[in-house]
């Protein structure tokens, strides 16, 4: 027992070097994979590296103290399966009727140590399920791999390092710590069910790497840094071999020569990214994430290295000042000379100042989720960006007007893909959305509005059934009603769809508000596919009122449960679950299903970003082509949610005709 434990001290004691060691390449994994590192995820790898070492220690060690040991017992490979049961029985006094010889088994070497052997991969097979979701089989195989691997490191006497094997190869071994292998992965499955789910975990780290955080940036400029500092050595070598190793000047312009390449070239070859910066996908771009010069990179990182090297070139000056060598400058040498500790106390002032200035800005930019400017920055007019982050603010600042998106659909329908296309990718879109939110199949409801955003809330529908999502879709008439295409024939193909292929698909038709309220209550994502862009007025009209009422009513205030019908429906009625057209903006309830919008929120207009009554409040809006000006103005994001684009064709030749045909206009 006391080999165990001193065997997991020594596995805590290096583990500060390891996670050391390791920090670094993590981070930039993390950031270049994500964008952003969840402390979650943080704790789950750092642990498991943690298991691992104490897992390989507990293997391994102690080692013996001389190259060529011979440990007897290791020397002749184990290889009968179930061996130690067979010595077990043989060697003890064990009884199952005689419960005083229980408790002296449980003590039993053979016992204790099989009973180790499957504790020893538990936690692997947990890892493996629960964090790299690995299914029972793959699990099976990776357990043995690793077993397979302590056994063969202890059969090669840790690899030929040592002459002869000094622990046993023993194919009990293997099949424990494969069994616990598979014990961890049964034991973590019903405590999935209230650990959080890192498929989801991910989707926020990605939401939130669309910030060029202040540690990712930090991160890139100190990589910056080491790159710099590594090519300023290599300069340094090439100055010696030159024999120019002396020269303090030589070697301080070449110091500047390699920065000057670093900030200043390298981003002016790659459009904006220092090589620290492709590293983590961050950019420099000017404030209106448009394309920086090459003048603007100078000045941001000039100004940088003024403020870093400018106050300690003062300070050695004014440290390094000689008052007998006092020239035509005498008086103000003489003076700093004779003051160089209040001057070296000013500095230090200064500088002091200077870094909680910084720090206050960080803090605040932390607090407000804004991004962190700094002095260099403003005055050079660049910020840097993630590269996902400028592609979104380019997408956010290319606005089209709702009638310019119906001539741009028509140019690509003129292209040759029609708008049934469209819609079947638009449909596609918001269902991997809801998808990546809803990781395993729930039940979704799609509300479907009779024009065409209706439709694309059919074809969401029908690729939510394929994947097993039981979708329950609300339309207020029968598919072949529909007056607008292509929604009209979509609807059709999709209901014909449900029945030939058995999907679980359910449309319910006009329902009364007990049996909307039941499925919205009951339902993990709401699809709000009602009204897009052909929506106008302040008020919206029934049935697609009551609809949204629900809608935000369950967001806002939780399900109500079951059996409760009448009383939500008289509520309902009485229009009181209008909270989410209030002024101030009410919190989400904590359960409340993912909602996602098609295209705009229903009730917002897309045009001017006025909300009627009522307007639902969405998690996320998937905007069809190109940004709405509606969904970029202020105040509009408490009903859209996040906005994400999705683009369901390359627009760029087609808004560069639109662009010329509006001239032309
Ligand atoms: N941009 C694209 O590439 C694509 C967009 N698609 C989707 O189509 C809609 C726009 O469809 P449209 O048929 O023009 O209009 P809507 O479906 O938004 O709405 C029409 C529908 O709404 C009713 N209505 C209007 N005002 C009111 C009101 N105040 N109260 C109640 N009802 C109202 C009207 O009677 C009609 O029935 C766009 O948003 C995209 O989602 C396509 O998928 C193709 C690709
Ligand atoms: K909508």
């Amino acid at each position: 027992m006391n080999v165990y434990v001193s065997n997991i001290v020594m596995a805590a004691l290096s583990f500060p070097l390891i996670a050391f060691v390791i920090t670094i390449p993590y981070m930039v994994y993390q950031y270049r994979k994500f964008g952003s590192i969840p402390w979650l995820r943080t704790l789950v790898v750092y642990s498991f590296v943690f298991y691992l070492l104490c897992a390989y220690f507990l293997v391994l060690l102690p080692l013996p103290e001389d190259r060529t040991a011979i440990v007897p017992y290791a020397q002749t490979p184990q290889l009968v399966p179930f061996n130690f049961v067979h010595e077990f029985l043989a060697e003890t006094s064990f009884s199952p009727s005689n419960p005083s010889t229980w408790l002296a088994t449980l003590r039993d070497p053979y016992v204790y140590e099989a009973f180790f052997n499957v504790l020893l991969l538990v936690p692997l097979g947990m890892y493996l399920r629960y964090y790299f979701r690995r299914t029972w089989w793959q699990t099976l195989i990776i357990g043995f791999l690793v077993t397979l691997s302590f056994e063969t490191t202890q059969l090669t006497g840790l690899w030929g390092l040592y002459e002869h094997p000094y622990r046993l190869f023993d194919v009990d071994d293997l099949m424990m710590n494969t069994l616990g292998a598979m014990v961890g992965f049964w034991m973590v499955g019903p405590a999935m069910r209230v650990l959080p789910d890192f498929r989801l975990v991910n989707e926020e780290a990605r939401e939130a790497g669309m910030r060029a955080s202040v540690t990712k940036r930090a991160l890139s400029f100190l990589l910056d840094l080491l790159i710099a500092g590594f090519l300023g050595m290599l300069v340094g070598f090439g100055l010696a071999a030159a024999g120019l190793s002396g020269q303090e000047t030589i070697s301080v312009w070449t110091d500047r020569a390699v920065l000057l390449l670093c900030f200043v070239v390298v981003p002016v070859v790659t459009h904006g990214q220092t090589l620290g910066q492709k590293l983590l996908r961050l950019r420099i771009v000017r404030s209106d994430a448009s394309r920086a010069h090459w003048y603007q990179f100078l000045a941001r990182y000039g100004l940088l290295y003024l403020m870093i090297w400018a106050p300690f070139a003062a300070l050695s000056g004014v440290v390094g000042l000689d008052p007998s060598t006092s020239g035509e400058m005498g008086a103000i040498v003489n003076f700093a000379a004779h003051n160089q500790t209040l001057l070296v106390w000013a500095w230090v002032v200064l500088m002091a100042a200077w870094g909680v200035s910084l720090l206050v800005r960080a803090v605040r930019s932390w607090r407000l989720k804004r991004p962190f400017v700094m002095l260099n920055g403003l005055i050079s007019n660049t910020r840097i960006m993630t590269v996902a982050g400028v592609e979104r603010e380019r997408e956010r600042r290319c606005v089209l007007d709702v009638a310019d998106v119906a001539a741009l659909e028509r140019l690509i329908a003129d292209d040759g893909t029609p708008l049934a296309e469209l819609m079947e990718r638009a449909g596609t879109a918001v269902a991997d959305t809801v998808r990546l939110h809803v990781p395993d199949p729930a039940p979704v409801v799609v509300l479907a509005g009779a024009g065409n955003n209706g439709g694309d809330g059919w074809v969401a529908a029908r690729a939510l059934a394929e994947q097993d999502y039981p979708v329950t879709l609300i339309t207020s008439d029968l598919a072949e009603r529909i007056k607008a295409e292509p929604a009209r024939s979509t609807a059709l193909d999709v209901f014909a769809d449900t029945a030939e292929r058995d999907l679980p698909l359910r449309v319910l038709i006009a329902p009364d508000a007990d049996v909307l309220i039941d499925a919205i209550d009951g339902a993990e994502a709401v699809v709000d596919a009602i009204l897009g862009t052909g929506f106008a007025g302040d008020e919206v009209r029934p049935p697609y009122a009551a609809w949204i009422r629900a809608a935000n009513r369950r967001r806002f205030e939780g399900s109500r449960g079951k059996g409760r019908g009448r009383h939500r429906k008289r509520a309902l009625e009485r229009g009181r679950h209008e909270r989410g057209e209030r002024r101030s903006a009410p919190m989400r309830a904590k359960d409340a299903p993912f909602t996602v919008a098609v295209d705009v929120p229903s009730g917002l207009s897309a045009q001017t970003g006025a909300a009627a009554r009522p307007c639902l409040a969405a998690d996320m809006t998937v905007t069809m082509l190109a940004y709405k000006p509606g969904l970029v103005a202020t105040e509009t994001n408490r009903w859209t949610g996040m906005v994400t684009l999705a683009r369901l064709v390359d627009t760029k030749p087609y808004l560069a005709a639109l662009g010329d045909e509006l001239e032309d206009d």
